[in-house]
């Protein structure tokens, strides 16, 4: 049977550490801040960006969130940002994705100032992270949570078959990035990865990252004997529960290490959200973080 690692426990010790650091700036008169654009009124949106807000305010983040409705025009949006970016009371800015198909999601990201791109969306980040490049830039918060996950679960990744199944900007293509970064032989599946190679791909890959959003997509039977398996997906069920993309049950039979839906990657995303922005606040005040994240 599989260890299942609790990722509610882990994100708890970062955002204790996030807490710490959260006071060290502030003996120097600096309040992290964050700004979330939330557009329309979905109603999962609106269940993570009250997560957020709790727990920031917990971590000694300011956060604030502006809402619009999802009618509102995209110059409206492109404003606010370009407000944001001039604000010195703001370190971070998140916009909840998707937006409303009349706004131009690239036209957001990429007016976002990069030293505020709490998601590591703007092309500037993400091409410093595919290039390797050294020095400090934000990451996305779910893939960076993961491989805090996989740090503190001592999951060596240097060598192995890593297998991602999406390829969202949010989530698979900066996983993918991070895993080979970490040394792991990564391939990349999508939607048009054909099932039987799929199949192929799951019989060999030690750590598998599912990121799709379809319940059951992954069974037990189709994974590595021994295979660390992070279920990144959030679907909801009639009855109104939360399931990953994994059929747990079947998973953790087979596999060494499994993350559960609900209480894995999701709390490690919300405390790597607050981590980012510790480090873009420390980062505008020309601050070194000393000893920040070392026991995670
Ligand atoms: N726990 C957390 O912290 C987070 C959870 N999520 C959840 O993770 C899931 C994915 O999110 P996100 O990446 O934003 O979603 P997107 O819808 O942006 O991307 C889904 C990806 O899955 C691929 N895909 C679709 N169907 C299949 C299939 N049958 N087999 C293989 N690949 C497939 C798509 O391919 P193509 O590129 O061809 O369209 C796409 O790359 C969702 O359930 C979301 O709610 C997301 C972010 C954070
Ligand atoms: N610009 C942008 N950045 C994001 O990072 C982003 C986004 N847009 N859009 C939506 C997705 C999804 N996402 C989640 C965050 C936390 C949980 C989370 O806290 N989940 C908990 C509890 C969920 C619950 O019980 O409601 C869990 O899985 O245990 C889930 C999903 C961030 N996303
Ligand atoms: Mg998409």
């Amino acid at each position: 049977m599989a260890v299942i690692i609790d990722g509610k426990a882990i994100a708890k010790r970062l955002r204790d550490a996030v807490a710490v650091q959260a006071a060290n700036l502030e003996t120097k008169g600096i309040i992290p801040g964050l700004a979330v654009i939330l557009i329309g009124d979905d109603p999962a949106s609106e269940i993570y960006v009250r997560n957020k807000e709790r727990a920031a305010q917990k971590a000694g983040v300011n956060a604030q969130t502006i809402k619009y409705t999802a009618d509102v025009s995209e110059v409206t949006v492109l404003m606010k940002i370009k407000e944001l970016n001039l604000d010195p009371k703001i370190d971070a800015i998140l916009v909840q994705s998707p937006v409303p198909a009349h706004i131009n999601e690239e036209l957001i990201q990429e007016t976002i100032d990069p030293s505020k791109d709490v998601d590591g969306f703007h092309p500037e980040n993400i091409g410093r992270l595919y290039a390797n490049r050294s020095g400090y830039y934000p990451v996305a918060n779910t893939p960076r949570g993961i491989m805090t996950m996989l740090a503190h679960e001592q999951i060596d990744l240097a060598g192995k078959n890593a297998l991602v199944v999406g390829r969202s900007i949010l989530v698979g293509r900066p996983m993918f990035a991070l895993l080979q970064q970490a040394n792991a032989t990564v391939t990349l599946a999508h939607r048009y990865t054909p099932s039987d190679t799929l199949m192929h791909l799951l019989a060999d890959a030690d750590v598998v990252i599912v990121a799709v959003g379809q319940a059951g997509l992954i069974q037990g039977t189709s994974l590595k004997d021994g295979a660390v398996v992070i279920d990144v997906g959030i679907n909801r069920l009639a009855d109104g529960s939360l399931t990953g993309d994994v059929d747990f049950a079947s998973a953790q039979e087979v596999a060494a290490a499994i993350t559960p839906v609900p209480g894995g990657v999701g709390p490690m995303t919300i405390a790597t959200l607050l981590q980012t922005t510790v480090e873009l606040a420390a980062q505008h005040h020309q601050i070194e973080l000393e000893q920040a994240w070392q026991n995670i």
